[in-house]
């Protein structure tokens, strides 16, 4: 599905709609208090100023007063059009009578009217809406046709709480995702409706069990960014999965700074809290094997705290069994070029998102497979011998010759001849950065109001962004064993906010 962005990119997965704030935040600043968009600031619980003249607040007080004297009822004469209030002992309005009492209204009018809720309208959420497997409940994409007000979990046996549907939050491959209310508890949550086929079921299960275990046993206090799960339960052949419910997505709020790319300053505060996630996924042994900016939720639109989402693709180190995996602009060499793979093909992923944050654009925007692996070559060189020797689909993209001591010396296929040999019509790819290397694009970012910064900032902003292509280097390293772990990544200074000096070099944990 496209992107749905000024840019005109493609992107291979598909996207979710929550709603989105149209208000930009300003061009490269850090300003956690501007998170939500002018004109939508959050709602005050605190009353209004009184705007009432001195003089009617006296003639208030000196109605308390009189009505403190005489508690008789008072009952005036019944004003011409109106009704008696049956809950009170006064008149109902015509305004009254035509909106919270116009049941009432109704049945004078006609005797035999009657009113039955389940006769209102339901708004659905769902497309397409025709009903077409299970009976009726869904539609032909196996998913369950949705209305707000609908309930979700009413099941006495399964012991869940009961949802009543808000709204629609979202739409992914494995179902929708609806702001739900619990009716026990009063929380407003998100509801994941996966779709009503085994293979969902079961993928989704997985998502049910890695979940737990990294909320129960490896963040119990809820402190490393990892989205809360509540409860499960099935709703008419439906998985349901009750999430704590979160705000935009990294990708909204990139495209509500209209593609101009963040602050050094808050790449650092959203890449620290995903190097926090993945170093706690890494010593659980898990991958995420999704990771981007639409997976990654900002908590409020007051502060920049984020939440990683959607561990529907995640697996164990030991247990992995897809080979076709990442959406493609995050995808890893490893995972392009048919080789095993570890958690290190989240810290690629990980090293594209912090550049995309900075730039606005994704790195790499491939078209197809050829397209990205044609991209991150162009950019950052041939990958290991090993790797295209080893690598399943290797041959796919990569000819090779011998050199004079017999050694093969890889090339990438040309666009003509990867074409022909799969019978595709490969395109070179649009081109976003005016410069090749990613150094160069990095420092060739515009900055913020680059005229009113003085020679000092600018100076520490040049700083920032040395220590930011260090930092990326280091996790765009298409050598997976050579690329930084999490618990690499976070010592380096780009992260701790020491000040640059020289190149990082990792410090080994030996876990
Ligand atoms: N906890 C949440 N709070 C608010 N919105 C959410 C939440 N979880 C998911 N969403 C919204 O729903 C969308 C789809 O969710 P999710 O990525 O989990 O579904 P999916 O079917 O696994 O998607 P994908 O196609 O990316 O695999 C998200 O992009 C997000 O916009």
């Amino acid at each position: 599905m496209a992107r749905a962005s000024s840019s005109g990119l493609q992107h291979p997965s598909i996207r979710g709609s929550t709603s989105t704030p149209n208000t930009p935040l300003s061009h490269r600043a850090y300003q956690p208090q501007s998170l939500y968009p002018a004109g939508q600031q959050p709602v005050s619980f605190y009353p209004p100023p009184s705007v009432e003249p001195p003089q009617s607040r006296r003639q208030d007080g000196l109605r308390r007063v009189r009505d403190q004297r005489d508690l008789r009822p008072r009952i005036s004469p019944q004003p011409a059009g109106r009704r008696a209030d049956p809950n009170g002992t006064g008149f109902l309005s015509p305004t009254k009578s035509l909106t919270t009492h116009i049941v009432t209204t109704y049945s004078i009018c006609n005797p035999s009217f009657r009113y039955e809720t389940t006769h209102n309208p339901r708004r659905v959420l769902t497309k397409p809406s025709k009903p077409v497997h299970n009976d009726g409940f869904d539609n032909e994409d196996y998913d369950y046709i949705l209305y707000v007000n609908d309930w979700l979990g009413q099941d006495e046996a399964q012991r869940c709480s009961k949802y009543l549907i808000l709204d629609i939050l979202g739409q992914g491959t494995f179902g929708q995702v609806v702001k739900c209310q619990n009716m026990k508890t009063h929380e407003i949550v998100a509801v994941k409706v996966v779709k009503n086929k085994p293979a969902y079921f079961n993928q989704s299960m997985m998502e049910v069990q890695i979940l737990r275990m990294l909320n129960e046993e490896c963040d119990p206090n809820d402190e490393h960014h990892i989205l809360r799960l509540r409860e499960t339960f099935i709703h008419k052949s439906h998985l349901c999965l009750v999430f704590e419910l979160l705000s935009s997505n990294l990708y909204e709020l990139i495209k509500q700074n209209q593609f101009g790319g963040l602050s050094t300053q808050l790449v650092k505060v959203f890449t620290a809290q995903l190097l926090d996630a993945l170093t706690v996924l890494k010593e659980a042994q898990l991958i995420h094997c999704d990771l981007k900016p639409e997976n990654i939720l900002l908590k409020s639109l007051q502060s920049p705290t984020i939440k990683v989402i959607d561990f529907g693709s995640a697996c164990h180190e030991r247990q992995t069994v897809y080979t076709y995996i990442q959406s493609r602009f995050y995808r890893s060499p490893e995972v392009l070029l048919g080789l095993s793979y570890t958690s290190a093909i989240d810290m690629w992923s990980l090293g594209c998102i912090a550049v995309e944050l900075f730039l606005g654009l994704p790195l790499f925007p491939g078209t197809s497979e050829y397209n990205q692996i044609t991209r991150i070559v162009e950019m950052l060189g041939l990958p290991p011998t090993f790797m295209l020797e080893k690598g399943k689909q290797a041959n796919n993209f990569f000819a090779w010759h011998p050199d004079e001591y017999g050694q093969r010396q890889y090339r990438l296929k040309s666009l003509e001849q990867y074409s022909r040999e799969h019978g595709t019509n490969e395109q070179p790819g649009k081109k976003y950065f005016s410069h090749t290397t990613l150094p160069d694009i990095i420092r060739a970012a515009p900055m913020q109001k680059s005229s009113s910064k003085s020679p000092a900032e600018m100076e520490k902003e040049t700083l920032h962004r040395t220590s930011f292509i260090d930092f990326v280097s280091g996790l765009l390293n298409l050598n997976p064993f050579e690329r930084w772990t999490p618990q690499q990544a976070r010592m380096h200074p780009f992260i701790t906010g020491e000040k640059w000096t020289k190149p990082y070099v990792v410090r080994h944990f030996y876990l």
